[in-house]
């Protein structure tokens, strides 16, 4: 029987531990943490992935801050908010939410957080730290990923590991973190020589590469723990719809357990945004470890 890893379930889990921390931290410490979101311009994706996020914010007990800049904002405007944001000591979080309109540069705007309250973990402290080892903000899609892949299977020591995608975002930090539980790590990408071959190798193969239903049953060997980020919208059928990075119904024949999409790495991001922004308070303001 092949195990679908309810995303939407562990996420609610995860969600009512934190929190039960931010009600912990506002009735010792009078704290409630603060979660700053910026969004640049009209994708109505990330505005609707920018209410979820406040949405979630609020319901969790914290405080959601939202800045909405027009597309044709300049640059120099965003970073000078989140020099505003890093400034403002009642902000615990800030998250630029990407993409950026094409004329601003995200690494430059992303670079520009405090790293402490770099809730995306995506500066380059961070990812400095995560590849040294060090205690910093782990980016939140590929920490939901770990996570998940612990539901089925705790101890991930040993197993090998392959990644197909080595974005910032996700691919790189993802390989990081599995290699921290001890996995042996492949990153595959679209140069990969017979990709298909490196993904049968894989106990826990993971597909974050933006290509709907690149990976296919047989690229899964039989019993392999499949993790899918992509979440890519399609036409089918006069329809449309989101599918993964994988060929679902096919891979979960082979697989001892999957992820779906939507309902699987999509919520688990969030609730991980929200981990990372009662991290950052206890560790900003010196309450000592929370246990989310
Ligand atoms: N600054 C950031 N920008 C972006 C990130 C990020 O982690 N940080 N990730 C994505 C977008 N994203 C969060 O920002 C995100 C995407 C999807 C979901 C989600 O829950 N998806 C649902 C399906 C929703 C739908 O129907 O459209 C699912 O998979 O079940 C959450 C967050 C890019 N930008």
């Amino acid at each position: 029987m092949t195990t679908i890893i309810d995303g939407k379930a562990i996420a609610a889990d995860v969600r009512a531990k934190i929190a039960q921390a931010v009600t912990a931290m506002q009735s010792r410490h009078n704290v409630q943490p603060a979660l700053a979101v910026v969004l640049v311009g009209d994708d109505p994706a990330s505005h609707v992935y920018v209410r979820n996020k406040g949405i979630a914010t609020e319901k969790a007990g914290m405080k959601s801050i939202e800045h909405r800049l027009p597309v044709d904002a300049a640059e120099e405007d965003v970073v000078s908010l989140v020099r505003d944001l890093n400034a403002d000591d009642t902000v615990d979080g800030i998250l630029v939410q990407l993409p950026l309109p094409g004329h601003i540069s995200s690494s430059r705007v992303i670079n520009e957080i405090d790293p402490d309250k770099d809730v995306d973990g995506l500066t380059e402290v961070n990812a400095g730290r995560l590849i040294l080892g060090k205690e910093g903000l782990v980016p939140c899609t590929p920490q939901g990923s770990v996570i998940m892949a612990k539901t089925v299977r705790p101890n991930l020591s040993g197993l090998n590991a392959v990644v197909v995608g080595r974005s910032i975002l996700v691919g790189k930090p993802l390989s990081m973190l599995l290699l921290a539980e001890n996995c042996t790590v492949t990153m595959a990408h679209s140069r990969t020589a017979d990709l298909p071959a490196v993904c049968r190798e894989a106990d826990i193969l993971c597909a974050a590469v933006g290509i709907p239903r690149l990976v296919k049953g047989d690229w899964v060997k039989k019993g392999a723990i499949v993790i899918d980020v992509g979440i890519n919208r399609i036409e089918e059928q006069g329809k449309t719809r989101l599918v993964g990075d994988v060929d679902f119904d096919a891979a979960k024949e082979n697989a001892s357990a999957i992820t779906p999409v939507p309902g699987g790495v999509g919520p688990m991001t969030i609730a991980c945004l929200l981990r990372n922004t009662v991290v950052a308070a206890a560790r900003r303001r010196g309450l000592g470890a929370v246990d989310v």
